[in-house]
């Protein structure tokens, strides 16, 4: 990956553990927001990711390129393949159950993705340190070890709930989010 010093991590930065309260290995992760981009089942024109977590600290998803997801003919919007990273090392950081918010995704496209490719991706946290947290992201084609076609470096921001609360609608959000305290 090439990646700029924001997004690596500095001397220091700890790999956190599976939270303890965590989901186990193996658990599909659903959806955090119903009409969420990423992953939710309720946005039509979404990404509809399907994730697991094989070991409560990092996360595994597959997302079919489709019609809608096009830059040039047939071939996947460079936007829409950040945004699916986005999303995988989103799901990621949320294992360790803290809100964060991207602060800054660097990608790297590596082969053109066609519409109905699946790509498998896989999203890891590089470190932690303060309220900075360093992650990654690879996109493969076809399956787990299949060629890689994109990669991405992340700097994600822990935030707290209020964020949500004051930019946002957390009311929206509460009825799904069982694992934080809604109540800034
Ligand atoms: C409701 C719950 C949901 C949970 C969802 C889980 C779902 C998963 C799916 C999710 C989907 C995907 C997820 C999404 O899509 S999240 C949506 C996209 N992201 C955003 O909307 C974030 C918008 N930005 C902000 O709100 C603020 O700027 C934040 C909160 C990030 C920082 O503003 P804040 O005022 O709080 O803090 P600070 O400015 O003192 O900065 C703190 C430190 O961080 C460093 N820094 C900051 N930015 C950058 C940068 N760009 N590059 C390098 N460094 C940066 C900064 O220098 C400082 O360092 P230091 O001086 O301490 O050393």
């Amino acid at each position: 990956m090439t990646r700029s010093p924001l997004t690596t991590p500095p001397p220091g930065a700890v790999v956190p553990a599976a939270h303890p309260e965590g989901p186990p290995p193996g658990t599909a992760l659903g959806s955090h927001y119903g009409r969420c981009f990423g992953c939710g089942t309720d946005q039509p024109t979404g990404l509809h990711l399907k994730a697991v977590t094989p070991d409560g600290a990092t996360v595994e998803a597959e997302f079919t390129v489709g019609e809608a997801h096009q830059g040039s003919p047939m071939l996947a919007h460079g936007g829409v393949l950040a945004a699916a990273m986005d999303e995988v090392i989103g799901m990621s950081v949320y294992l360790f159950r803290k809100p964060y918010v991207t602060g800054r995704l660097e990608t790297d496209y590596v082969l053109p993705v066609p519409v109905g490719t699946t790509l498998h991706l896989r999203a890891w946290c590089n470190g932690i340190t303060g309220r900075q947290a360093y992650l990654e992201a690879e996109g493969r084609i076809g399956a787990p070890d299949g060629p890689v076609a994109v990669r991405a470096a992340a700097l994600f921001i822990e935030v707290g709930m209020g964020h949500f609360a004051k930019h946002g609608d957390l009311s929206a959000i509460a009825t799904e989010l069982q694992d934080y305290e809604v109540n800034p």
